[in-house]
């Protein structure tokens, strides 16, 4: 089961982020990236207090490298990354790899990026969001390790039946939302809510992973970089006006009525005309497709002015967990995943990557070997701090890459 079609959205809209707030929307430059990665030499690895049992039997109790792992299968790229399906060689547990190329990241501007997604990474725990387990870093590469889901992008499925029933829908937003809730506890805003960040575990439970756009807000309530993926992007960004966690809200919108109707509300294959639609076009709702409790969710989550989206007003994100949309839902069931998922993905094993691109799983699970010299020590501090060890195709905007 390949996933090509799933990626036309990917290949066209990419995910945007840019630092630079002087450079609106409107600029239409962009760089272009490539890839390629290695294993040479190996760095520390620290233990934490929680390990999980499998890290307690690793063959060097005070270092994870590369070689502590079987490359399986390639099982997805992003803008900076290169995903892959290993095992450990001394527990025999599976864990999806995310390589990158130290170069590539300074070039273009992403080290803030993949710090904090790092940072976020091993600092949240929560059934809805993806796990870190390790993180080590050799000479020119850096590697986390999560837990390995391969149930598949929401954005497959979703393109596979093209709409869901709103029961579905419920369920997916249900557990999303919690999963975004807690971010928003721990002052962290996730600002690339899409189906392509939303992977399904082999239970049709989902997960929320890829947090490179993920700010923590620390003491202001608001940030300025202009990121994110177009058809997701909330007013406020567009605007450059400074936003925060209603962000989330507006794409969790974005997110439930794409779920709901196959194309997100203000589609257009033209990004300055999506963008115009987002900050001026009507909301579109189907009687058909919708019920009156969807239809009345949506308006207060695509409400244009932040400060009056649902979830932004004085009680908080239980605006929205007491939306009539949500009646019925005992939101503890949804916490210790009692809901049994409508939708269970025909996944076999934990190694069976059916439902991941065939145009990454037929390629080569290699990591290549680069040059570790083009990184100075100097360079090198920037990466200080990355090692962790714990318990453990909208494409985006993104700093320094200016694609718009
Ligand atoms: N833990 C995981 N388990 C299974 N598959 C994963 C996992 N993490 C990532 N993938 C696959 O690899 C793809 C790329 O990963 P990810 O989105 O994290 O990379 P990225 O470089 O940050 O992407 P982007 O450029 O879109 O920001 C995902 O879309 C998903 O299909």
């Amino acid at each position: 089961m390949g996933q090509k079609q799933g990626r036309e959205r990917l290949l066209t809209q990419p995910t945007i982020s840019m630092h630079d707030t002087h450079s609106g929307p409107y600029d239409s430059s962009s760089k272009g990236h490539s890839r390629n990665s290695s294993a040479d030499g190996q760095q520390e690895f620290e233990l934490d207090r929680n390990l999980p049992s499998d890290m307690l039997y690793s063959s060097d109790r005070n270092k994870v490298t590369l070689d502590d792992f079987e490359l399986l299968k390639l099982i997805g790229r992003g803008n900076f990354a290169k995903v892959m399906q290993v095992r450990k060689k001394d527990s025999g547990l599976v864990y999806a790899i995310k390589i990158l190329n130290k170069r590539k990241l300074e070039q273009a501007d992403q080290l803030e990026h993949i710090r904090t997604e790092r940072a976020i990474l091993q600092y949240v725990e929560h059934p809805f969001l993806i796990k870190l387990v390790y993180a080590f870093q050799t000479m020119e590469k850096l590697y986390m390790v999560m837990e390995f889901v391969n149930g598949g992008e929401l954005f497959f499925h979703l393109k596979q039946e093209r709409r869901f029933s709103e029961s579905r829908v419920k369920f997916y937003a249900a557990e999303l939302f919690l999963g975004i809730e807690h971010l928003h506890n721990q002052n962290i805003v996730f600002r690339d809510l899409k189906p392509e960040n939303v992977l399904m575990d082999r239970n049709g439970h989902i997960m929320l992973t890829d947090f490179g756009l993920a700010k923590y807000l620390l003491k202001q309530d608001r940030t300025h970089t202009f990121c994110g993926t177009p058809e997701y992007l909330a007013p406020e960004v567009l605007l450059q006006r400074g936003h925060g966690k209603p962000v989330d809200w507006w794409s969790y919108g974005i997110l439930i009525y794409e779920m709901l109707v196959g194309i997100p509300p203000f589609y257009s294959d033209n990004v300055q005309d999506m963008y115009n639609k987002i900050l001026h076009s009507d909301l579109l709702l189907s009687d058909q497709l919708m019920t009156q409790e969807v239809q009345d969710l949506l308006i207060r989550l695509l409400e244009r002015d932040p400060r009056k989206r649902l979830g932004s007003g004085p009680k908080g994100t239980s605006e929205i967990k007491n939306h009539p949309f949500f009646r019925g839902i005992d939101w503890q069931d949804v916490y210790d995943k009692k809901v049994v998922p409508s939708f269970r993905p025909k996944v076999r094993s934990e190694l069976d990557t059916c439902y991941f691109d065939e145009e990454f799983t037929r390629q080569d699970a290699i990591d290549s070997i680069g040059d570790p010299s083009y990184l100075g020590a100097s360079a090198q501090k920037a990466f200080e701090g990355f090692t962790f060890n714990s318990n453990g195709r909208h494409l985006r905007i993104d700093s320094g890459d200016r694609i718009l």
